[in-house]
């Protein structure tokens, strides 16, 4: 394809996200080496340059329409947007799909010997977090006063350093909230890194290669998502087998050479096969099975 116009994209430059936003355009064909040192990062074999900067200037960036992509925690593009919506300010982006990677969720927390019976019991309490436009939206839809008090950081030690009397912030393993005696209580939303697009992108040719990397994003993430499944089985127990396999749709089945009682059996499952299903085919006589992961997938 030629363009003249490169398309940009946003990613985090250092962070937890920025290795998986990397690795997934690499997957995608996309040739690049980053230098730490520098901001832009140009593909050598597509009209594409990377953009490496804070996650949370992400999506005004592309709102702005300074770059046509950006990769982003849902979290931050929804706080992003309801501060801009807030301010009156172009606030638009197109979610072109969520990926694969980045889940978390955004929690209000407090310290263990703070007793919980509902958000009622937050009332009055001064929350430390770095989304107050997301707290403050689950406040009033709850109904209840609070005060809040902005850290862009450390935002889990805010009640024992006597900043605040909870907190809201980011959790997956929930191991920080245990390491400074602190409980999940509420859950205020759920997120995980997506792709964005700037709605004033109008170069055909740029549009054009945009849909061919999203195209080929959904082939790594169902890619990744599946299993390819090889197993022998006997002929009479086919369908049991077939509808044990998750999301194996028209397998495919070839005749073994001197059995005609067995059949081998071809299939791409949507999902992992866990051990639980491979004893359950085991004991209806399937043999050989083998599971093995799929590096692309398309059409
Ligand atoms: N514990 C976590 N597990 C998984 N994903 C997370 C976790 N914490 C945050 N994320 C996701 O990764 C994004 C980036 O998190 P990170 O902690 O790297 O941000 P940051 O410190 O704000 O970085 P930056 O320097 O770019 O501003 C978050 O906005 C969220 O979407
Ligand atoms: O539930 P957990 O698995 O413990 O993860 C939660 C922590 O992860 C994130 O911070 P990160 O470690 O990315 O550091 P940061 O504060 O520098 O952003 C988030 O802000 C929490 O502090
Ligand atoms: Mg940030």
């Amino acid at each position: 394809m030629t363009t003249s116009k490169r398309i940009r994209i946003a990613i985090q430059k250092s962070g937890r996200l920025s290795k998986e936003s990397q690795q997934l355009l690499k997957l995608c064909g996309v040739k690049f080496n980053v230098n730490e040192q520098r901001l832009i990062a140009h593909a050598d074999n597509m009209p594409i340059d990377l953009l490496r900067v804070r996650d949370d200037d992400i999506p005004g960036l592309v709102m702005d329409g300074v770059v046509d992509l950006g990769i982003v925690g849902e979290n931050v593009l929804e706080e992003e947007q309801l501060d801009r919506e807030a301010l009156g300010k172009a606030a638009e982006v197109n979610k072109l799909r969520q990926l694969d990677f980045g889940a978390c969720r955004l929690s209000l927390a407090v310290p263990n010997e703070v007793e919980y019976n509902g958000p009622q019991s937050l009332a009055g309490m001064r929350l430390a977090t770095s989304y107050p436009n997301l707290l403050r939206r689950y406040m009033n839809q709850q109904g209840i006063e609070y005060r809040d008090c902005m850290l862009k950081g450390s935002v889990e030690v805010a009640p024992r350093a006597g900043l605040a009397d909870g907190i809201c912030d980011l959790v997956s393993t929930g191991a920080t909230l245990e390491a400074n005696g602190l409980y999940e209580t509420d859950v205020i939303f759920r997120s995980m890194a997506c792709m964005i697009q700037s709605t004033q992108t109008q170069d055909p040719a740029q549009q054009a290669l945009i849909e061919k990397l999203m195209s080929r994003i959904n082939g790594v993430i169902r890619a990744r998502e599946s299993k390819y499944i090889l197993l022998h089985a006997p002929t009479d127990k086919l369908d049991k087998i077939v509808s044990l396999l998750p999301g194996a749709e028209n397998p495919t089945v070839l005749p073994l050479n001197d059995d005609t009682n067995r059949v081998a059996i071809h299939a791409v499952s949507s999902e992992d096969l866990f051990w639980d299903t491979m004893e359950e085919l085991t004991a209806l006589g399937a043999t050989s099975i083998l599971v093995m992961p799929i590096e692309k997938m398309m059409g």
